[in-house]
């Protein structure tokens, strides 16, 4: 229910009448239907879920650095992409890392196949919000700005409301948290969200654990899974 009113509604609130102009009431209302667990909040990570990091990178580093050697991403072991590559030979961690510091990385990467379409999906169904929750890289001259233009240009300039940057994701509120990392920590000890792993070539090789979910990919049963959560 929205108020779209200008008039003043008068309500009973915590035994006291009280009239509250629209956006008042809309905001109290919002609170209230969310605490009593009636909206659904999806937190949708980005690169290694929606968009793809691992295969933009081999695809850059291999171009710039054509007689280097490379990881397959069969190969791919552990989150960091330059700790793998540093330990193949201690120099390619820096030739790593100037991929994903470059202009255009961001911007460039190509959807990871399914992605686009179940987060409008998602948007569009009941009692759902859904945010991309992504952190960018601390050299910032390009990827804060990229990582906006890529949101606008696959899911649309007013999906540029859902954004959230941060590189802390524990502080943020929300039932569900689709992330490819398998190790999300930050000031927060006990997050609010579940975080359902995302399968990446990265984290294929972890054990099923009970206490965590997966999501294999985008053709795997997301529905379900957001529908397991609204009991
Ligand atoms: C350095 C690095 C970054 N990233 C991604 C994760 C973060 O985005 P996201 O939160 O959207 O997954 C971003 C900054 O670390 O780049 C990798 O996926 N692998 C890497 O090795
Ligand atoms: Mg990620």
């Amino acid at each position: 229910m929205k108020i779209m009113s200008i008039l003043p509604v008068t309500v009973r609130l915590l035994g006291r009448e009280r009239t509250l102009f629209h956006n008042q009431f809309n905001c109290i209302f919002a609170k209230m239907s969310s605490s009593s667990g009636k909206r659904l909040r999806v937190l949708v990570d980005m690169d290694g879920v929606i968009a793809d990091f691992e295969g933009g990178f081999l695809k850059k580093f291999r171009a710039r650095y054509p007689n280097e050697p490379y990881i397959t991403l069969e190969d791919r072991r552990g989150f960091w992409v330059s700790s793998q590559y540093g330990s193949l030979r201690s120099d390619l961690c820096e030739k790593a890392i100037s991929i994903w510091e470059s202009k255009d990385f961001f911007i460039e990467l190509e959807p990871i196949p399914g992605g686009v379409q179940a987060v409008k999906e998602m948007a569009k169904m009941e009692n759902t919000d859904v945010f991309i929750c992504t952190s960018p890289i601390k050299h910032y001259i390009h990827c804060p700005y990229e990582k906006y233009a890529w949101i606008d240009k696959h899911l649309g300039f007013d999906f540029l409301e859902q954004i959230i940057l941060t590189r802390d994701k524990t502080v943020v509120t929300g039932d569900i948290l689709i992330d490819d990392k398998p190790e999300l920590i930050g000031v927060e000890p006990n997050p609010s969200w579940e975080h359902v792993l995302f399968t990446a070539c990265h984290n294929k090789h972890i054990p099923p654990s009970f206490s965590r979910r997966r999501l294999l990919s985008w053709a795997d049963d997301w529905r379900g899974l957001l529908e397991s959560k609204r009991h």
